[in-house]
């Protein structure tokens, strides 16, 4: 027990709002732990239950079923046996009895006796019968999504464009708890320096397999470390960080990121700049750029400038054909980082794919005008799906005779993602090096 609530209640209020308020689940986990001042022991456990419950919604929707059937249950009432099963299932070292007297405590002070009785009535006849067996599920597709938790309409999409092989890997992978990685502030520091700084405060820490300046932790966490505050790295996933290879920008260039917030690529570019130059940073939200703000000054770079605005209306602000490279890190789905924001696969449906595509194609389309002749746009995503990435691109440049393929791609990016490059794009699934689902396509602009 903490202070104030137990960590079981705290979990509940997290589900709760993700569902509610269609908040992002790493950020309340972040808040959560700060504000109740969790020890590192308890935070793993609160991240182990709200992130546990999250990925496997659905496998435990299937166990719950033939123990509630049709009742109507209240959302935080269904939270709460969700939670349970969850520990039930997965967590073999808590005693089924210590989770069922949680639950039951909860439900006392939440709802009242009858709520209370309810959930020990069920929570106790699972633990009579047992769960129902995922084996007995005769259609090894709906199989493979009530196991791995992914509703059936997207595991039949992703069958459709990776068949069935790729599909099955990128679902176990997504169920998986993802790396915790960083990026070494190469214009500040060397990584001897860091791994110094990270070792002195406790942290285990290793070289990224397959990207130079990428570290990762397996004991704790970077964000709260002192390296992290005295601006010697940036938390960002390895998939992420290719978008600096693909740009490569050069010292003293002038660089557009259209859609940059929280900054994670913004701060790359700058920082591979050696400080020099000029990166503007855009986004669509003021409050999200003051991060950025942020980043710029814990990380001592002074090359960064930020600027509110739609990205399909730039053209209107910067001189026409102004950039060495303009780069577009678009709002997307967010298929590749179910590791690490599971609510996205329960609540992002085929429209909102077409509607991103489709602001997709805007962004790009404006962002075109501003690349000088002979610059590059690069575009991204952080989703697996292909309408909005290699038709994105595809359709991109049919419609835009004055650019071209960038054949040098696979040239700038490290080796170890040579195998996912074709041509001038780059499409890796969370399990081709256990990083984000991620793509990348770089054009050039006719001379
Ligand atoms: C994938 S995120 C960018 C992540 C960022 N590049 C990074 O590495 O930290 C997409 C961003 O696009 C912004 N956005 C969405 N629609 C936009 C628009 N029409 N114009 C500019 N920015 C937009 C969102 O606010 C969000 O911050």
């Amino acid at each position: 027990m903490t202070k104030n609530k137990s960590i079981r209640e705290v979990a509940l209020n997290i589900l709760e709002s993700v569902e509610k308020n269609r908040a992002y689940s790493n950020l309340l986990l972040t808040h959560a732990i700060f504000q109740n001042d969790f020890s590192k022991k308890d935070a793993g456990l609160l991240t182990e239950l709200t992130y546990g419950t999250l990925q496997r919604k659905i496998t435990l929707d299937y166990y719950l079923q033939p123990f509630i059937q049709r009742k109507k249950i209240e959302p935080w009432v269904m939270h709460l046996l969700r939670l349970s099963v969850y520990q039930f299932a997965f967590l073999s070292k808590i005693p089924d009895h210590a989770i069922i007297h949680e639950a039951v405590e909860i439900g006392k002070k939440r709802g009242h006796k009858g709520i209370a009785g309810f959930i020990n009535g069920v929570l106790r006849s699972i633990q009579r019968r047992g769960l129902p067996s995922i084996e007995a599920i005769d259609d090894p597709i709906e199989k493979l999504a009530i196991e791995t938790s992914h509703p059936l309409w997207l595991v039949k999409r992703w069958i459709d464009q990776y068949g069935l092989e790729k599909t099955t890997a990128m679902c176990k992978e997504n169920i998986r708890a993802p790396k915790q990685t960083a990026r070494i502030n190469r214009w500040k520091t060397s990584g001897d320096e860091v791994f110094h700084a990270l070792k002195k405060e406790g942290l285990d820490v290793s070289k990224s397999e397959h990207l130079p300046d990428a570290i990762q932790s397996s004991n704790g966490n970077l964000a709260t470390s002192n390296a992290f505050r005295n601006g010697l790295l940036s938390i960002q996933d390895e998939s992420s960080m290719l978008v600096g290879f693909a740009v490569d920008p050069k010292e003293g260039e002038r660089i557009l990121d259209t859609c940059s917030a929280p900054g994670g690529k913004t701060t790359d570019v700058a920082e591979r700049m050696n400080n020099t130059g000029t990166v503007i940073a855009c986004d669509l939200h003021p409050h999200k750029l003051k991060l950025i703000e942020e980043n710029k000054k814990r990380l001592g770079l002074a090359n960064i400038e930020t600027v509110v605005i739609d990205a399909r209306k730039a053209s209107t602000r910067f001189p026409l054909e102004s950039f060495d490279c303009v780069f577009v890190d678009a709002p997307c789905s967010g298929f590749g980082v179910i590791r690490r924001k599971p609510e996205i696969k329960y609540t992002k449906t085929e429209t909102d794919i077409r509607k991103l595509a489709s602001i997709q194609r805007e962004i790009l389309h404006e962002a075109a005008k501003l690349v000088k002749k002979g610059g590059r746009l690069v575009y991204s995503t952080c989703t697996v799906d292909k309408e909005e990435n290699e038709q994105v691109a595809m359709g991109f440049l049919k419609n835009h005779p004055d650019f071209e393929r960038d054949e040098n791609l696979a040239k700038r990016l490290p080796k170890s993602v040579e195998p996912f490059v074709q041509g001038n794009s780059l499409q890796l699934l969370p399990q081709d090096l256990q990083s984000d689902g991620f793509f990348i396509a770089s054009f050039q602009k006719k001379v």
